[in-house]
């Protein structure tokens, strides 16, 4: 786009950073004006209809596959695009922030894709979103290679994962820029800004512009995106269908339309990936309020629970039945330093990859280098030569409303330790999040965005149906709290203490933690810079 075309002012709110002009030039600015005036409105009103939706459900309605699309659900004959250069052998993906250390690390990792996230494990700092953006540039152009003080060489080696952008999701806004008065919506801030720097780049290194898309709640939701990535496409002259995206089913409404996303994004669609933890903490969220839907320890909600494996089971169905992947999720475990746990923990991980390759996904995510080999090995005994396993059409799968919603089935009353877990995994994150870090291990687990939602809307349910106690909850808060305090500076504590309270320990469950955080703590905001 020639700068002489600049009509889409983005008021930029933030001060300078190191190499940020290379990423916030004006034509890249405008590019995503052009997106968030063309979106804005119709992405606040989407974001009001989840409001509307979910005190629909709250009030009794029931959730069912939507009968008005039922013609595209009996419809045999679309498909969703075929694969696309780098994205037609996915076994193995590795996911993470896009930093520069851990870019280096997972591009070299084997995996065949890396899904570069700014959503579940980024804390968006505004130098963390453009610095993400920078490294993700710099990889493409195959200049990110560097040194660190202590004489450690990061070098790109020659067989690269194919890189995947998550964009942060629809929920959420990005404040340090703003277009007509508001701040412009964040995804279309980390999907406008890494297509205008890398969409063509892409292309011409053979493989293409690509996308994860999460959190989405709905068939409008994707069809918002597709009409983001026709528009796009078209402002910087890229072919119509270059883009692909990839659909987290990671909320409860969405499970129930997986046909129809994939229908809406069909020329675009890469598949689905079935993003368990935000999927839990959706189905607590949007059920919270029923005594029905009371999980017990999150320990105990594993992926062999049939409601659980109801959604997986449909995911490879609906994928297959269109011609899409189907992506596996995030076993939690992480190696770690002692050799038993880490045993243990292998041996956990490689039980869910079977169990997913097994079952007819394509490939599935690990959170760490050190997992790369143990899925390649288990996809590698299910597909061997071939690069997926479309052909397995999974008919024998039938999945009704009730099978999603029968949670009843494992419930049981939380135990202290697993209350004691879940504020103390809550607490910890936040200390991350709050710091600038959007994914850690705690106790040999990942923990990121999506399960620190899980540890703190169990605390609020749990507390809702009184099978605990306000007491009890405020002890352990003030035990983990002190144990904090040992770790770090009090003013940041008492942060993270209030941010719990606020967030878990409300009458009125705040939908997202991040929202209330990044606003209070990520913010730093100056004057407009021109
Ligand atoms: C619910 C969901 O959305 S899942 C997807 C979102 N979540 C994620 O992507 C989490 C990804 N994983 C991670 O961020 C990390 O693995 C963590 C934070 C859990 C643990 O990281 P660490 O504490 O650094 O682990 P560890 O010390 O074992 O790391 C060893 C090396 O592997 C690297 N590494 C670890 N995980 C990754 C990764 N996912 N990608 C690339 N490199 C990685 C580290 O950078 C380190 O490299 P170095 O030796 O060059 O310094
Ligand atoms: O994004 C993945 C998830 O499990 O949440
Ligand atoms: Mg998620």
């Amino acid at each position: 786009m020639s700068t002489t075309a600049l009509t889409h002012h983005v008021r930029l709110l933030a001060g300078p950073g190191h190499r940020h002009d290379e990423i916030l030039t004006p034509a890249a600015l405008d590019f995503v004006g052009r997106l968030a005036g063309a979106f804005g409105e119709r992405r606040r009103e989407l974001l009001k209809e989840r409001r509307r939706l979910a005190l629909r459900l709250a009030s009794g309605s029931p959730l069912d596959f939507p009968m008005v699309t039922s013609a595209v659900r009996d419809d045999p004959t679309w498909r969703v695009a075929p694969p696309a250069p780098g994205l037609t052998d996915r076994r193995v993906e590795i996911t993470g922030p896009p930093d520069r250390r851990m870019a280096v690390n997972a591009l070299n990792s084997g995996a065949q894709v890396w899904m570069a996230d700014f959503e579940d494990a980024t804390a968006p700092l505004w130098d963390n979103v453009i610095g993400g953006q920078l490294n993700l540039l710099d990889a493409i152009e195959r200049r990110i290679d560097f040194t660190t003080a202590e004489g450690k060489e990061y070098r790109l080696g020659e067989n690269l994962a194919t890189i995947v952008v998550r964009p942060r999701g629809w929920h959420l806004d990005e404040e340090h820029l703003e277009y007509g008065g508001r701040p412009v919506p964040a995804a279309l801030v980390d999907f406008g800004l890494y297509f205008f720097h890398c969409a063509r780049r892409q292309i011409d290194a053979g493989r293409g512009p690509y996308f994860y898309l999460p959190k989405l709640e709905n068939r409008y939701e994707a069809r918002l995106w597709n009409d983001v990535f026709v528009l796009a496409q078209e402002l910087l002259g890229i072919p119509r269908g270059t883009i692909r995206a990839t659909v987290l089913i990671e909320t409860i409404t969405a499970a129930f339309e997986m046909e129809e996303i994939l229908y809406e994004l069909r020329e675009h669609s890469a598949g689905l990936n079935a993003g368990r933890w935000d999927y839990l903490f959706s189905l607590i969220k949007t059920f919270g309020h029923r005594t029905d839907f009371l999980l017990p320890d999150r320990a105990k909600v594993t992926m062999t629970a049939p409601f659980m494996r109801a959604y997986t089971e449909l995911l490879v169905r609906t994928c297959h039945k269109r011609g899409a992947h189907a992506i596996g999720g995030m076993a939690a475990q992480v190696p770690g330093k002692d050799p038993a746990t880490n045993q243990a923990a292998l041996a956990t991980v490689r039980l869910d990859k079977e169990r997913e390759a097994e079952d007819g996904f394509d490939g599935s995510w690990v959170a760490h280098p050190g997992l790369v080999p143990l899925c390649r090995e288990v996809f590698d005994g299910v597909l061997g030569a071939r690069p997926h396993q479309l052909d397995r059409t999974r008919d024998d799968v039938e999945v009704s409303p009730a099978d999603l919603l029968s949670v009843r089935r494992i419930s049981g009353p939380p135990t202290p330790e697993g209350v004691r877990t879940n504020i103390s995994v809550a607490l910890r994150y936040f200390a991350a999040w709050l710091r600038g870090q959007g994914a850690v291990a705690v106790n040999g687990l990942m923990e990121d965005a999506a399960t620190a939602e899980i540890a703190r809307v169990q605390i609020w349910q749990w507390l809702r149906h009184r099978v605990i106690d306000r007491e009890t909850v405020e002890e352990i808060l003030d035990d983990e709290v002190a144990a904090l305090g040992a770790e770090y500076p009090w003013a940041l504590v008492e942060d993270i203490r209030a941010l719990f309270e606020r967030t878990a320990l409300t009458g009125e469950l705040p939908l997202f933690f991040t929202p209330d955080a990044y606003t209070r703590h990520l913010v730093r905001r100056t004057e407009a810079q021109a």
